[in-house]
């Protein structure tokens, strides 16, 4: 079953001065436990998109269901990790990490149990009663991966969760995020400027056009990647003929003065 359906979705945001159309009939869709990236030029309607499958704005036209139901604000069935990790400074990691669990009215002492676990296994030992401050970038963005698997999400929304961090952390968080992901067979929806991280990481890349965005074309990606890890995926050979394929692709909407 569909975890994730959108169906011919379009959306306007409206001003007092202008309209401007950020999608236009789009649709796709993710299986249970499959990951799925967007990536796009620059305003092509990623974060409209997301926002719409978080229920956070109503797309003008068109049908979003999570899990069978259709999208409504305030749902509590998507969990989202941004760019930021949006830790609060005053609070200690683990209850930042017990948040999205309190305020869904579900902390209890098996789910705190859980969510240590959790942390744990994420390689935050002894950090409970220290504050975000006192982490790292990449220590921080794992602290929110906890407080967003928590809640058990029937959806996870990735904004750029990556892209504020050096290299070498980067590709160790994918590869925690990618195997956590795996382990909770969790659906999951990736926006990313990062061809080799949508690839490395995906079962399927959805290429949006220029503004307003429309899917400009869907690339499946090789089992022999899916089946590894992100970076195994990236010593594959098949790894380097979808990055140029989509590459090339992207090239040739700049060529025609689209991105
Ligand atoms: N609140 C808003 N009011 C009016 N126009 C908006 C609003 N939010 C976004 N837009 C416009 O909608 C289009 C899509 O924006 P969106 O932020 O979804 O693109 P994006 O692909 O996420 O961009 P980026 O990659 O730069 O983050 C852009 O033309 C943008 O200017």
């Amino acid at each position: 079953m569909d975890v994730l359906q959108i169906q011919n979705i379009s959306h306007v945001y409206f001003s007092q001065k202008t309209t401007t159309t950020a999608l236009l009939d789009v649709s796709l869709s993710a299986k249970k436990g499959e990951f799925i990236s967007i990536i796009g030029p620059s305003g092509c309607g990623k974060t409209t998109l997301l926002s719409i499958m978080a229920g956070l704005i109503s797309p003008t036209k068109g049908d979003v269901f999570i899990d069978g139901e259709p999208v409504q604000f305030g749902n509590r069935k998507t969990g989202y990790m941004l760019q930021q990790d949006y830790l609060f400074p005053w609070k200690t990691i683990e209850e930042n990490a017990l948040l999205g669990l309190k305020l869904s009215n579900k902390l209890n002492e098996e789910n705190k149990m859980k969510t240590i676990v959790l942390l744990n296994k994420m390689g935050l030992t002894n950090v409970e009663k220290m504050y975000p401050k006192q982490l790292s970038g990449g220590m921080r963005q794992r602290v929110s991966l906890v407080r967003t698997l928590a809640t058990d999400p029937k959806l996870l929304l990735l904004d750029e969760p990556f892209s504020a961090l050096d290299f070498q952390t980067k590709l160790k968080l994918e590869e925690l995020v990618f195997n956590t992901l795996k382990q909770f067979q969790k659906t999951a929806v990736l926006v990313t400027h990062d061809i080799g991280e949508a690839i490395a990481m995906s079962d399927r890349i959805y290429l949006l056009s220029n503004g307003p965005g429309t899917i400009h074309e869907i690339f499946d990606v090789p089992e022999k990647i899916r089946n590894r890890s992100p970076l195994e995926a990236r010593s594959q050979p098949e790894y380097n003929v979808l990055f140029q394929r989509i590459w090339k692709e992207l090239e040739s909407l700049a060529n025609k003065d689209e991105y």
